[in-house]
């Protein structure tokens, strides 16, 4: 039985790879310094796995951004805006790669970064490849046998991990005329044949292909472009061995041809699809040769193996199939965990008990090996020793009273229909809130959080070392607040935020306020790029028990007469964004966490805060990868959205935020929300998004983002103008606001001064029309 792990994290324990990349960019880092960093990060996660018994380790897991752009870089789909910049100032492929990644202005060049988008249902993003009709590609960058060498000199067994190409191609986006993206296949194909040629000059025996779009629903374009580029693929290396890589959901109507692909093993993620093996025994495998990886970690969740569950999946495997054609594995790439459980220390944010129920990368890499172990024919004594730890571990959790709060289930048990609505409908409502708010047309916002500078992060890092007692933390962020509204009153905005310096993060900040969460001091995930965010951890009964928001939204509104906008991190985001207790289902979960938000709106709805954004970025993350599970989800969820906001009176107005969303596929469930005022994420995509909203006839107020808060790039008045007059096009006037794309906490404030300024120039003049 091999064991084998499909990716490793790659910020370093330590985040060594986010402080080094941030250095880098800003010169106080040489380009040497920066690859001495990764390679001891690469060779720290080779041994560890190594040491800990895996047969087969991944390589090429490592990225300095994203794998996909890697990936754009192998091929070299380099969008043409880069060719000249790259030749004129010899850009490094490293620093081409930065470029592409994050865009590039200096020295004259203004050059915007590709696209960002989020991987499949994670939290994390992924840099989108950009093709054009008839798009060449050609063998550029060759880091993938590079990383192969470096591994292989070091003396590690490894399998190079590349993202296969028909996921490749359906993650792109097209530019230019249209065309059918997997009509590159024969483009690209020849490519991928002439890495594979390299790597088996290299000695390579192993490879896994990631195709995750396998758990999505596919059309027989698809399937037969995979049966021909696998055919393809075996035919010219018939000696090679691939692993398919599919991940996040089953396989589903895509099963047969999966199995009918020339690869020698097919991995199984049985944590999101665990009734799968019996549908892959179903069919017969027996006969074939293909051996099962069984993804029994789950690569997702924080949460110790359960290795009874686990041992009746294996054997039920080794019994149809045969020990030999079993392997072991997590669920997915380990990109989406922590890096080591034995790095957190602090009983007081995590509790001993609760951490024995809990397993990091480091330690879910052990759980695999264990696995094996009990599943061979003489496991031993010390394995033995490990099962019967874990048995009791789980069952300390199930019985344990540190999660179940009765009087929280009844609550989340009676929720009755009528907590789902408001009291008029939405025209009533609005006519009441501009009696009340007297706002003008094109009202101005921000979506709340003004830069996050290092000063702001450094006073909480010495208040959290004790180095600044509570009294001078809070007057420093009410000196920050104090400011922010000062300068917001002076430009002229209309709808003010308090600027959020208090928090670390829109969803740990509630996470620590709640009951039923426990955190980390070290479990950092890769969000975006260098960018990290530290999940908390949903381990029992969520509950409110005190207000959360109030004391910081009470003092700015307390500094101006001009409405300030309470802001508060939505049911489903909260969910979405921590990781969340595998023991009862998330709908359950999510009703908890709304009735404590709902709590929270009624407070500032008391404390005469008359406008309260309920920001929900990750309704559309969760939405589950294959049709046929969507409405259930958007039934709990919208509902959750709905408990959490509607115990307003009609006078209070209720915003949410969405950033990185594609509207179309739910629009109907975003309608149902019914918020008063909707702000979404369309600047990048040149209002592009709102269509969905005008097809639809949205009939509640939106505030499209008019400009891109993840570049420095200062957009100008007459852009900004341009792009409402797009959305006017499309959408009644008198419904729409204007205002960034999303909150400022990653710019600087030089930047964000001058943005926001030429954006409210920007609606004086719309007004003026
Ligand atoms: C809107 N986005 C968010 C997502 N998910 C979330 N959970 N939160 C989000 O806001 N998903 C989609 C997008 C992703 N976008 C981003 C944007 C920005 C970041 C980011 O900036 N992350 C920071 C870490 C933020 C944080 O938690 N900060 C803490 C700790 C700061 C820290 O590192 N402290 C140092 C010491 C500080 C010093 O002395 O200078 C330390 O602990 O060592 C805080 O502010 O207290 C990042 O740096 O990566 C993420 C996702
Ligand atoms: N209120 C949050 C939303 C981010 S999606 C912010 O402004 O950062
Ligand atoms: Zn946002």
């Amino acid at each position: 039985m091999i064991t084998h792990n499909l990716g490793y994290p790659r910020i370093g324990s330590r985040r060594e790879l986010k402080k080094a990349c941030e250095q880098y960019w800003s010169g106080r880092m040489t380009a040497h310094e920066l690859h001495q960093v990764a390679k001891s990060i690469r060779q720290e996660n080779w041994q560890l796995q190594q040491k800990a018994g895996i047969d087969l380790l991944p390589c090429n897991d490592f990225s300095f951004y994203d794998h996909v752009l890697d990936t754009t870089l192998m091929v070299g789909a380099i969008p043409e805006r880069y060719h000249a910049l790259a030749a004129e100032q010899q850009l490094t492929e490293t620093d081409l790669m930065f470029a592409m990644a994050r865009g590039y202005q200096k020295n004259g060049y203004d050059i915007t970064a590709m696209e960002m988008t989020k991987w499949f249902d994670t939290n994390y993003h992924y840099i989108v490849p950009e093709f054009t009709a008839n798009q060449r590609f050609s063998f550029f960058s060759d880091k993938i046998i590079k990383e192969f060498n470096e591994a292989k000199r070091q003396g590690f067994s490894v399998k190079p991990v590349l993202l296969g190409p028909i996921s490749f191609l359906l993650l792109g986006k097209k530019r230019g005329k249209d065309f059918h993206k997997l009509d590159l296949i024969n483009n690209l194909l020849p490519v991928y044949l002439e890495v594979l040629k390299t790597l088996d000059n290299n000695g390579v025996h192993y490879i896994q292909f990631d195709e995750p779009c396998l758990s999505l629903d596919l059309g027989d374009k698809e399937r037969s472009a995979l049966v021909k580029v696998y055919d393809a693929i075996q035919k010219a290396f018939p000696y090679l061995h691939i692993i398919l890589g599919g991940y996040f959901e089953c396989y589903g109507n895509n099963l047969a041809t999966v199995l009918s692909l020339p690869i020698q093993t097919i991995h199984i993620d049985l944590i999101r699809c665990p009734l799968q093996l019996d549908d892959i025994l179903a069919t017969g495998i027996a006969k074939k040769r293909i051996n099962l990886s069984l993804g029994v970690v789950d690569g997702r969740n924080v949460w110790k193996n359960d290795f009874d569950e686990s041992l009746k999946l294996i054997n039920k495997a080794m019994d149809a199939v045969g020990s030999e054609r079993v392997w072991i594995a997590p669920s997915c790439s380990l990109l989406h965990v922590p890096n080591d459980l034995e790095l957190e220390t602090d009983e007081q944010s995590l509790p001993l008990m609760v951490k024995d129920w809990m397993a990091f990368a480091r330690q879910k890499i052990g759980e695999v090996v264990l696995l094996a172990n009990l599943a061979s024919e003489s496991p031993s004594d010390e394995a033995l020793h490990q099962f019967e730890q874990n048995r009791q571990s789980m069952n300390n959790r199930r019985i344990s009273s540190f999660i179940h709060k009765q009087s929280v289930k009844e609550r989340a048990r009676s929720v009755a229909e009528r907590d789902t609505y408001r009291d008029s409908v939405f025209q009533e409502r609005k006519k009441k809130q501009n009696e009340a708010l007297h706002l003008p047309l094109f009202p101005t916002t921000t979506i709340g959080s003004f830069p996050q500078t290092s000063e702001v992060r450094t006073w909480r890092s010495k208040w959290k070392k004790g180095e600044l007692k509570i009294e001078e933390y809070d007057a420093l962020l009410k000196e920050a607040t104090k400011n922010s509204i000062e300068w917001q009153e002076n430009i002229g905005i209309d709808v003010l935020v308090h600027g959020e310096f208090e928090r670390n993060d829109m969803v740990e900040y509630f996470g620590e306020q709640l009951e039923g969460f426990v955190f980390t001091q070290h479990g950092w995930v890769q969000s975006y790029g260098s960018r990290c965010v530290k999940p908390p951890i949903i381990v029992g009964d969520v509950e409110r028990k005190a207000p959360m928001t109030l004391d910081y939204t009470q003092y700015a509104q307390s500094l101006t007469v001009k409405p300030v906008k309470g802001m508060l991190t939505g049911p489903v985001t909260i969910l979405q964004w921590s990781f969340v207790r595998n023991d009862q289902p998330r709908s359950e979960t999510c009703l908890q966490i709304a009735l404590a938000v709902r709590d929270e709106v009624a407070d500032l709805e008391k404390a005469g805060i008359q406008i309260i954004q309920i920001d929900e970025p990750a309704i559309r993350e969760g939405l589950p990868l294959r049709k046929e599970n969507r409405e259930a989800y958007l039934d709990w969820a919208i509902k959750a959205f709905k408990v959490s906001s509607s115990g307003v009176k009609d006078e209070t107005q209720i915003h949410t935020h969405m950033c990185y969303a594609e509207f179309n596929d739910i629009i109907e469930s975003i309608a149902k929300m019914d918020a008063d005022v909707i702000t979404i994420e369309t600047s990048r995509s040149q209002m592009e998004l709102l269509d969905a909203f005008a097809v639809f006839n949205y009939p509640n107020d939106i505030g499209p983002g008019v400009y891109d808060i993840h570049s420095p790039r200062v957009p100008s008045k007459e852009e900004m103008i341009q792009l409402m007059q797009k959305a006017m096009s499309v959408i009644p006037l008198q419904q729409l606001w204007v205002n960034p794309d999303c909150g400022l906490k990653t710019r600087n404030w030089d930047e964000t001064k001058l943005a926001l300024q030429e954006m409210v120039e920007a609606a004086r003049y719309l007004r003026a029309l």
